[in-house]
C-alpha cells in the first residue's frame, strides 16, 4: 500500500512555479530522500503532503494511506484526522525553548487527548513514561528535564523525532533536518531517522541538500528541479555525473566538498552495534 500518493500537483506563488505537475508514490515503510538545489520546491512539496498548503485547482490529488488529504486545491473533510498520522520536523523551530524537553515530547499527545487536558498540561504517568521511552529511543534520555533551549541543534532534532513517536505518526516528513548541524550531529540525526524507519516501520521522507546523506541513509531518492521531478530511483544511481547532467553548475550545491565521488553505500545493513547508542532499544517497535 502507498503511504503517500501525489498526483498532478502544481503550485505557483505569483509568477513563480514552485511545483510543476508532480506525481509520486511512496510505499509504506520506505525511507526516501528529497533532494534539489535551493528553491527547487522540496519544502513546498512537503508542506502539501502534510496539508499545510493546498495545490492549485485542477486535477491534483494527495492521498495518505489511500484516503484523500486534498483534491483540486481543497483539503478534504478528513484532512484533520489524516494529519495526526504525519509527524513533521523542520530545520529549526521544532521545540518550545522555555519548556522542558519532556513537555515538548508530550506535545505529541495533543491530537489524541481532550483539549482541556492538553491546555492544562495534564499528562498521565503512562503518557510520561512513553515520552521518556521515546527520548531513550532517540538516544537522549538524560535531557528530559532540561529546558529545550539548552539542547544542541542535533539533540533538538532528536527530541522532535521523539515527539513524532509519541504522536504515533506513521509518516515522518523531515524538512532539511540536518541543514544547520555539524557533520557528526547530522549523521547521528540521520541514524535516528533510519532507526525509526527500520525498527518502527515509519515511512520517512527527508529533504536534504547533500546527496551523500541521501545515498548513505535512503534507498530511494526523488530529485526536484524547478518544481519538477527530474529523478526518482535508487539513490545509488544518482552519481555525481548524473547530478551534473541534471543540475549543471548548481550540482555543486548538492555535493559535499570533501566527498569521495560516487562511493557506494550500504544502507541495507543495520548499523553496526558500535555506531548505535544502547539507548536506541526498539521501545516503540
Ligand atoms: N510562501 C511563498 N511565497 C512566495 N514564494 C514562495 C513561497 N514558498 C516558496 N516560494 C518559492 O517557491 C520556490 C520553491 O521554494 P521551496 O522553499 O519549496 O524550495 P526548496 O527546494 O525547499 O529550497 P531550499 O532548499 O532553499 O529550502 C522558491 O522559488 C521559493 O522562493
Amino acid at each position: 500500500m502507498n503511504a503517500i500518493s501525489v498526483r498532478n500537483l502544481s503550485k505557483a506563488f505569483g509568477k513563480k512555479r514552485a511545483l510543476d505537475n508532480v506525481s509520486i508514490d511512496i510505499a509504506k515503510g520506505e525511507m526516501v530522500a528529497l533532494i534539489g538545489a535551493s528553491g527547487s520546491g522540496k519544502s513546498t512539496l512537503l508542506r502539501h503532503i502534510c496539508g499545510l498548503e493546498t495545490g492549485q485547482s485542477g486535477s491534483s490529488t494527495i492521498e495518505i494511506f489511500g484516503a484523500g488529504l486534498q483534491a483540486n486545491g481543497r483539503l478534504s473533510n478528513g484532512a484533520r484526522d489524516l494529519r495526526r498520522n504525519i509527524g513533521v520536523i523542520f530545520q529549526q523551530f521544532n521545540l518550545v525553548g522555555r519548556l522542558s524537553v519532556l513537555s515538548n515530547v508530550l506535545v505529541g499527545n495533543l491530537g489524541r487527548i481532550p483539549v482541556w487536558r492538553g491546555t492544562l498540561g495534564l499528562f498521565s504517568s503512562e503518557e510520561k513514561r512513553l515520552a521518556r521511552e521515546a527520548l531513550a529511543k532517540v538516544g537522549i534520555p538524560e535531557v528530559a528535564w532540561q529546558r529545550a533551549s539548552t539542547l544542541s541543534g542535533g539533540q533538538q532534532q532528536r527530541a522532535a523525532i521523539a515527539r513524532t513517536l509519541v504522536q504515533r505518526a506513521n509518516i515522518l516528513l523531515a524538512d532539511e533536518p540536518i541543514a544547520s548541524l555539524d557533520p557528526s550531529s547530522a549523521r547521528r540525526v540521520m541514524e535516528v531517522l533510519a532507526g525509526v524507519n527500520r525498527e518502527n516501520g515509519i515511512t520517512c521522507v527527508v529533504s536534504l541538500h547533500q546527496v551523500e546523506y541521501a545515498r548513505r541513509y535512503c534507498p530511494r531518492t526523488i530529485a526536484l528541479k524547478d518544481g519538477r521531478v527530474v529523478f526518482d530511483g535508487p539513490s545509488t544511481m544518482l552519481t555525481h555525473k548524473t547530478l551534473v547532467e541534471l543540475y549543471g553548475s548548481n550540482s555543486e550545491e548538492l555535493i559535499l566538498p570533501e566527498a569521495v565521488p560516487d562511493f557506494v553505500p550500504d544502507y541495507t545493513q543495520p548499523e553496526p552495534a558500535t555506531a548505535k547508542s544502547p539507548d536506541l532499544a526498539p521501545a516503540f517497535a
